[in-house]
């Protein structure tokens, strides 16, 4: 099972995500940003190449869409917190997100 970071990698790896508006969510066991795109057409395009991500990762966000919006929170919950494969697919969704 992928192990929670270490308070030390965490704080490392959250800086550039949250400089790229991902945020905390409260006491720490997630990480949460909402996407917002011109249209329901990208806010859908973009889950669909993020979900063959996800299967892929088998790492599976929660997320809620709203017209253009996407909503985003990313935990392991086998773990109980975050580790490495929500960083790695937050970043993922970034390049996803910028590609549109
Ligand atoms: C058996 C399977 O690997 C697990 O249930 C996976 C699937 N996707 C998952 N996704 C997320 N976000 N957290 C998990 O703990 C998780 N566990």
């Amino acid at each position: 099972m992928t192990e929670l970071l270490s308070d030390a990698s965490r704080t490392e790896a959250l800086a550039p995500l949250l400089a790229t508006g991902w945020a905390e969510t409260e006491g720490g066991t997630a990480i949460s940003k909402r996407f917002t795109f011109v249209n329901f057409i990208e806010a859908f395009g973009f889950m669909t190449r993020v979900a063959l991500i996800a299967e892929k990762m088998d790492h599976h966000p929660e997320w809620t869409n709203v017209y253009r919006s996407v909503e985003v929170i990313l935990s392991t919950h086998d773990a109980g917190g975050l580790t490495e494969k929500d960083i790695k697919l937050a970043r993922k969704m970034d390049k996803v997100a910028a590609d549109d």
